[in-house]
């Protein structure tokens, strides 16, 4: 869980997030939504810890406030993040993509290979996402669905507490977006992560999300649960914008 105060973040000399007032539980989605340029990934990357609010504060209730550095420390080390193009090395099979996850928690002098109980639970991460039959497969051999799988798989294998994701299905096949998401349901249920999720489609925060934030310009203009992003809450956070071409 964490609670956002007041967040506000300067990247250049754009004020992108506005005094942000949120609470992302545990054991929920959260979809954040909104047009492009309004701050979805700067939220994100906010949540992650790789960008610090300049006015503001975020705390984890049980580890304390980010701004302090080993508090800092401590939540990126429990936070995993899934890419849009799942950022998969293609020569590397799928299980040794799912150790990259692992990366900064070894020694960086640590011998190589891997050791047998960081292996084991890459394999346990592949299990989660019914890929073990293809762990030693070269990730350059696999489907789309079963690429973003792996890249699940290298979240789940840090354990985190929370996750995120930046257009997690955007390299996805549409037909197997509704499947993934309940399975995503499922690991979010079970795990009892927070999921904080950038959807640019709507409809997959509706079937996804427990709950959407829908930002404008930085701000917080729609925060309630998926059910009640009506037509007219739409319509506030998609506003109409003709294009000038004629
Ligand atoms: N490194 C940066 N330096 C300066 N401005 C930036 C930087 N990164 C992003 N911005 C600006 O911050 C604003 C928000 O960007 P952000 O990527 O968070 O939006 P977004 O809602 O995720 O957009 P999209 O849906 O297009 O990915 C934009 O105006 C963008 O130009």
């Amino acid at each position: 869980m964490l609670v956002l105060h007041g967040v506000t973040v300067r990247r250049g000399d754009n004020w992108v997030l506005k005094g942000i007032d949120l609470r992302i539980p545990a054991g929920r989605i959260t979809a954040v939504v909104g047009r492009s340029g309004v701050g979805k990934s700067t939220l994100v990357a906010t949540l992650n810890g790789l960008l610090l609010p300049d006015r503001g504060s975020i705390q984890a209730p049980d580890l304390g406030d980010l701004a302090d550095s080993a508090v800092l420390r401590n939540h990126r080390r429990r936070t995993a993040t899934i890419f849009q193009d799942h950022a998969l090395i293609d020569r590397l099979s799928a299980i040794d993509n799912v150790l990259l996850g692992l990366a900064d928690q070894r020694h960086p002098l640590s011998p190589l290979p891997w050791s047998e109980a960081l292996r084991r639970r890459a394999a346990e991460a592949l299990d989660e996402v019914g890929l073990l039959h293809r762990a030693t497969a070269r990730t350059a051999s696999l489907s789309g669905g079963e690429r973003q799988r792996v890249g699940v798989a290298r979240a789940l294998v840090r354990r985190p507490r929370l996750l995120l994701g930046d257009e997690p299905f955007a390299s996805v096949d549409p037909s197997l977006v509704r499947q993934m998401s309940a399975d995503f349901r499922t690991l979010t249920q079970r795990h009892g992560l927070s999921v904080v999720l950038v959807l640019h489609q709507l409809e997959t925060a509706r079937f996804l999300a427990d709950r959407i934030v829908g930002l404008v310009d930085g701000c917080v203009a729609f925060d309630g649960p998926a059910t009640a992003f009506d037509a007219e809450t739409e319509a506030t956070i998609f506003p109409f914008v003709p294009n000038n071409e004629d």
